[in-house]
């Protein structure tokens, strides 16, 4: 029986830049509508940390060239940029791969905005990498000229890094919830939403900050009372002493497992940790429900079971 499915989509996925992410798009289809094939409801959702930085930086340079021309330009509008620019190329793809199967389906991407906690700790620490990796002297620089805060991201090289608090609800929910029960594939709190926090009656306003897209698909499934949370990424399975000799893959785990193996400190923070967290509040839930981390083209057969690394209490 089909199940009610959110995918988050990780970098792999999308690729880090404009030509990456027209040729990756099309692999990432390929895998979905597998899944929509084989009767499952699919909602979906993705980062944007390459995208984001790279949207931001031209905006920043805009207003560099003549400042009286082009004011800056927030942190929230970039993110909400990097959701219709990401939607237009994935809704493009979505459709092709639907059309080329004969499967009538529409899709839909909903610029979403994400409600945080304007007094969340985060905005005084920031921790969440964006825009592409630079040296050690390219970093300084910009620490130097910009003002940016950055960080080693996980041996890969330097990042700038922004505030990233954690979501509290999806304003168009209700939106995402009736375009789904339309029967439409829909693309949802692209790069974790447009952070935005209530100030006066119905006001919203932008923060600049960008929320971890695991923690806010996690939100989102829970939401919609989906199946299933699926993360992909570019692993097939979770490890423990990941990248040491005595690595181990692992198939299952539960809320409790996981939680011993965060407290030693082998998922890294802000690749894998994010991820297993986000599985497992997601599996704690709700009895019945369980989260799937895998490989973008491994998707299908960890859905049948045949593989990734499956959260469930
Ligand atoms: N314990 C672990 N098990 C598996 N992968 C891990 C672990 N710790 C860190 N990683 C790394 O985390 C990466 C996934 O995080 P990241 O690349 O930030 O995700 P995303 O796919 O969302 O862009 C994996 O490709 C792997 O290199
Ligand atoms: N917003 C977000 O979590 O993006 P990445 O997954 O690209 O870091």
């Amino acid at each position: 029986m089909g199940k009610r499915i959110v995918i988050a989509l990780g970098g792999n996925a999308l690729g880090n830049n404009l030509p990456e992410q027209m040729t990756a798009v099309r692999q990432t289809a390929k895998a979905i509508v597998d899944l929509i094939q084989e009767g499952h409801e699919v909602i979906l959702s993705h980062g944007n940390g390459p995208q984001v930085g790279m949207i931001q930086k031209a905006m920043q340079e805009l207003t560099r060239s003549d400042p009286e021309k082009y004011i800056p330009c927030p942190l929230s509008v970039c993110v909400a940029m990097s959701q219709g620019y990401i939607g237009y190329d994935l809704q493009n793809a979505l459709r092709e791969e639907l059309l080329d199967r004969d499967i009538q389906k529409g899709v839909a991407t909903v610029l979403t905005q994400v409600e945080v906690d304007r007094s969340d700790p985060a905005f005084q620490s920031p921790t969440k990498p964006i825009g592409a990796f630079m040296t050690k002297e390219e970093a300084d620089r910009m620490v130097a000229e910009r003002g940016y805060t950055v960080m080693e991201d996980a041996g890969r090289g330097y990042r700038r890094v922004v505030a990233s608090p954690k979501p509290k609800s999806i304003v168009e929910i209700q939106s995402i919830r009736d375009m789904a029960a339309a029967g439409l594939v829909v693309v949802a709190c692209g790069g974790g939403g447009i952070p935005v926090y209530a100030t006066q009656g119905h006001h919203l306003k932008g923060a600049p900050a960008v929320i971890d897209k695991d923690f806010a698909s996690c939100v989102l499934a829970q939401q919609v009372q989906a199946d299933t949370l699926i993360i992909l990424t570019a692993v097939e399975k979770v490890a423990i002493n990941f990248g040491k000799p005595d690595q181990k893959w692992l198939d299952t785990l539960t809320p409790e497992e996981a939680e011993v193996y965060m407290g030693q400190g082998h998922f890294a923070p802000g690749s894998m940790l994010p991820k297993v967290q986000a599985a497992v509040e997601f599996a704690r839930s709700a009895p019945g429900r369980s989260a799937l981390i895998t490989l973008l083209e491994k998707a299908k057969d960890g859905v049948a079971g045949k593989t990734g690394t499956v959260i469930r209490q």
